[in-house]
């Protein structure tokens, strides 16, 4: 589970992310949308231990964030929009190296199946630095799922994948939710977000604009898929922007 209490950002005199209480449930793929710079990105760093809040809690599975960051964060996989990861290791190493972090044991099969899902076997001894944007995104979910995280932020997994690897991705994330894991997923893809998510969050302007599944979405907005829900809901904002 991951709780926002009353959280929010400001940088300087800027609010990037207005108080924001926010609940999301295990089991659950939820999807987190909102145009550029509604304060996705601010809110997912938050989470994941990367941005401090400037007001408010965050809690994973009942932990503070900023309170116990080292116990949060062993329960947290985080897929970053780009992927970080040090070019000096090669995926082999890179994944030992975390099951080392997370004190997961005998690890090499589960390596190998997962550098065989993503087809990278061939590639698992290069240094990462030669990798693909592609490759080193598969490594970068891989890196997240090996430790098979309780809860696991994704910021705009499919970037730079191609379809095949996309399809993969999405089907991991909905069977990680499957299996009773809370998954959190920032993306501009309506489709996907449309397709994977029971749950969706919309942000604008740092603030929670609209919250339910699809159906609830679609009746407050009277909108058919959810692209048209989406632009219904800005153009709401903007005309009660206008009025005021
Ligand atoms: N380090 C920072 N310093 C100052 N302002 C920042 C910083 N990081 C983000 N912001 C501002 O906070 C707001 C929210 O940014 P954020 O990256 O969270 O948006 P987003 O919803 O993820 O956008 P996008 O879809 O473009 O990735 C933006 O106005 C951005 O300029």
């Amino acid at each position: 589970m991951i709780e926002l209490i009353q959280y929010s950002k400001t940088y300087g005199a800027y609010q990037a992310v207005k108080p924001l209480s926010l609940t999301m449930n295990p089991g659950v793929v939820t999807s987190l949308l909102g145009p550029n710079g509604a304060g996705k990105t601010t809110t997912i760093r938050a989470i994941v231990g990367l941005t401090r809040p400037s007001a408010g809690q965050v809690k994973v599975q009942g932990i503070d964030v900023w309170k116990e960051p080292l116990k949060a964060k062993k329960l947290i996989g985080y897929i970053p929009d780009r992927p970080y990861l040090y070019g000096k290791l090669s995926a082999r190493e890179l994944l030992r190296f975390i099951a080392g972090v997370h004190n997961l044991g005998e690890v090499t099969s589960k390596i190998e199946n997962w550098l065989q899902f993503f087809s990278l076997e061939d590639f698992g001894n290069s240094l990462i630095e030669t990798y693909s944007h592609g490759m080193k995104q598969k490594l970068t979910v891989i890196a997240a799922m090996l430790p098979e995280p309780p809860v696991l932020v994704v910021d705009e997994p499919m970037v730079g994948l191609d379809p095949k690897a996309a399809k993969q991705v999405r089907e991991l994330l909905q069977e990680h939710a499957r299996k009773g894991n809370t998954v959190l997923l920032t993306t501009h893809s309506m489709p996907l977000a449309e397709t994977i998510s029971e749950k969706i969050a919309v942000l604008h302007k740092g603030q929670l604009r609209a919250l339910g599944n699809m159906e609830e979405l679609k009746n407050q907005t009277h909108g058919g898929d959810l692209e048209e829900v989406f632009f219904k809901l800005l153009e709401e904002e903007a005309q009660h922007v206008a009025a005021t």
